[in-house]
């Protein structure tokens, strides 16, 4: 896969030591140091003007994140703005110092109390960045506090000052950013769901790491990518062949739905229209059969037995005629029989909502003798309960991984940052998406869609869960635009679906 250095999510250990090797190079550290500054000053004067912001207070941490700010304020200084200095902690590393005596001799103010900051229209907080190892003391929370309660804008270098590099965690408290420049490379708290209300805005600082580097770091161990559409849009399914009939595009069997849960079974199927699956069968109860018909003219409906409440008492269906299926929306837990059929063919299948739920009853332990892939799609209540030993940890890109690893499937782990794993060790994160899609029925279009993709994509199965899963936050950004947040019901979102596709081709 080719892949620009910037779609790289790393760990503060990883970042260390790609900062260690282009030091053992011969970049000087305040070089690097400067250069990642300057950046930062020419964004952050492009962002908050001198005309808007005249005032900016700067909070000066011991470490080279104190450093940074300094070289930030200098520069927003000879700028032209009237900036003034914090710096809680007496004893700062060496370079720090010697930005501090710096600025000093250019008559910036290093102020006694915090609150001589308040009259700021913007605090940049320098205060701490990956070099943060342990809970931040109470006379520096209570710092933290008083600037969160100013409720200014905050600019935050590298990382709100307070959260965990890599877990995101809140070490006691932390500062709420609104806007955060992280410098050189991604870091993991950026796709943390933890951290995000601290984070606000995040934008990249690239200070032109050379993929070298890069590579003697990481070659160890799998990358982890932010999915973007350079990413995936190599493994689309588009342009499709010339000469190609409905069969050879893929057959995609949805299994969904019950008299009490009609609705997930559409949302499904419309899910998987979205993906331009070429033939599309979806066994649903009897009852639902016409339903569903006037919903996806364009699908086989295959009305199954039903149960005396309404659920989908057996398959009556050779399963491996199907190049993919889909299980799970709209079910119920009624009928474990199905899903073990489900998991007893050979063909790749993708587990949703209930069929997840009745996965947790048999144990994971029972994908272990598929033969092909499986894809598991839990939001959090469903990962607790299929990975229990994994839900004391907030760490979601590590469960993730782990998750995949002990089960064997690729794992998709829905939130606001939604994560993907596969058993091999490859790893997808959705860099953005909307809360317009925490709501009921966004999850059974992902589902179809998935399976659209991957039956186009057969070869590619993790790549093909992350293009759905991209493609359905897109989607809902897009609709969200035009119709707010909360007016993105399911059909809505798999009606813009397509509009997302033309934007990624
Ligand atoms: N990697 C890059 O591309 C660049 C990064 N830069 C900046 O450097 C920081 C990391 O600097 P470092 O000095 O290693 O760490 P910090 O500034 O985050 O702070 C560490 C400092 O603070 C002490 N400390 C840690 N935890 C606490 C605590 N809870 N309470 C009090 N003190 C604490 C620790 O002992 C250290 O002294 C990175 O984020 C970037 O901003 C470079 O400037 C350029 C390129
Ligand atoms: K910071």
């Amino acid at each position: 896969m080719s892949y620009n250095y910037r779609s790289n999510v790393v760990n503060s250990e990883q970042m260390r030591r790609i900062e260690g090797a282009i030091f053992a190079s011969g970049m000087p550290v305040a070089a690097l140091m400067e250069k990642a500054a300057l950046l930062t000053a020419q964004q952050l004067k492009k962002s908050y003007s001198l005309a808007n912001f005249p005032k900016i207070g700067v909070i000066v941490g011991p470490g080279h994140n104190g450093g940074d700010a300094l070289v930030i304020a200098r520069e927003l200084h000879l700028a032209g703005y009237q900036v003034s200095l914090f710096c809680p902690i007496a004893k700062l590393k060496d370079l720090t110092a010697q930005q501090a005596n710096y600025v000093k001799h250019l008559g910036l103010i290093f102020q006694k109390t915090l609150e001589s900051l308040e009259d700021c229209q913007l605090i940049i907080d320098g205060l701490f960045g990956f070099g943060l190892e342990r809970t931040l003391s109470a006379d520096i929370a209570e710092l933290v506090d008083k600037i969160n309660s100013w409720q200014k804008p905050v600019i935050s270098i590298d990382i709100a000052s307070g959260i965990h590099t890599d877990t995101g965690e809140v070490l006691g408290t932390a500062i709420k950013a609104t806007h955060t420049f992280c410098l050189g490379l991604w870091k993991r708290a950026f796709f943390q769901d933890l951290a995000l209300p601290y984070l606000g805005k995040v934008e990249l600082i690239d200070i032109g790491i050379s993929p070298l580097d890069l590579e003697t770091i990481l070659q160890d161990s799998p990358p982890i990518l932010r999915v973007n559409p350079d990413l995936i849009r190599p493994y689309l399914p588009l342009p499709r062949p010339l000469l190609t009939h409905k069969y050879q595009q893929g057959h995609l069997l949805i299994i969904c739905g019950s008299r009490r849960y009609a609705g997930g079974a559409i949302l499904a199927g419309l899910g998987a229209r979205g993906s331009g699956v070429g033939m599309l069968s979806i066994a649903v109860p009897a009852a639902l059969k016409s339903l569903l018909i006037s919903h996806l003219p364009e699908a086989l409906i295959i009305d199954c037995p039903e149960t005396a409440t309404g659920a989908i008492a057996e398959l009556p269906l050779e399963l491996n005629n199907y190049h993919v299926l889909a299980c799970g929306p709209g079910l119920t837990t009624e009928n474990p029989a199905i899903i073990a059929q489900v998991l007893d063919s050979d063909k790749p299948i993708i587990l949703d909502a209930d069929a997840l739920n009745i996965l947790a009853q048999f144990g994971i332990e029972k994908l272990s003798s598929r033969q092909n892939k499986t894809i598991l799609t839990p939001h959090w209540g469903e990962f607790k309960r299929l990975f229990p030993h994994l839900s004391d940890s907030q760490d979601r890109i590590n469960i993730t991984q782990k998750a995949s690893q002990q089960s064997g499937a690729i794992v998709l782990l829905k939130g606001a940052r939604t994560i993907i794993a596969s058993p091999e060790g490859k790893m997808y994160i959705i860099p953005e998406s909307t809360s317009a899609l925490a709501r009921g029925g966004s999850g059974d279009v992902l589902t179809g869609l998935i399976g659209g993709f991957l039956t186009q994509m057969q070869d590619n199965a993790p790549e093909a869960t992350a293009l759905a899963a991209y493609l359905h936050a897109q989607a809902g950004i897009l609709a969200a635009k035009e119709r707010t947040e909360l007016g993105v019901d399911g059909v809505t979102l798999a009606n813009y679906l397509f509009a997302a596709l033309k934007d990624l081709n």
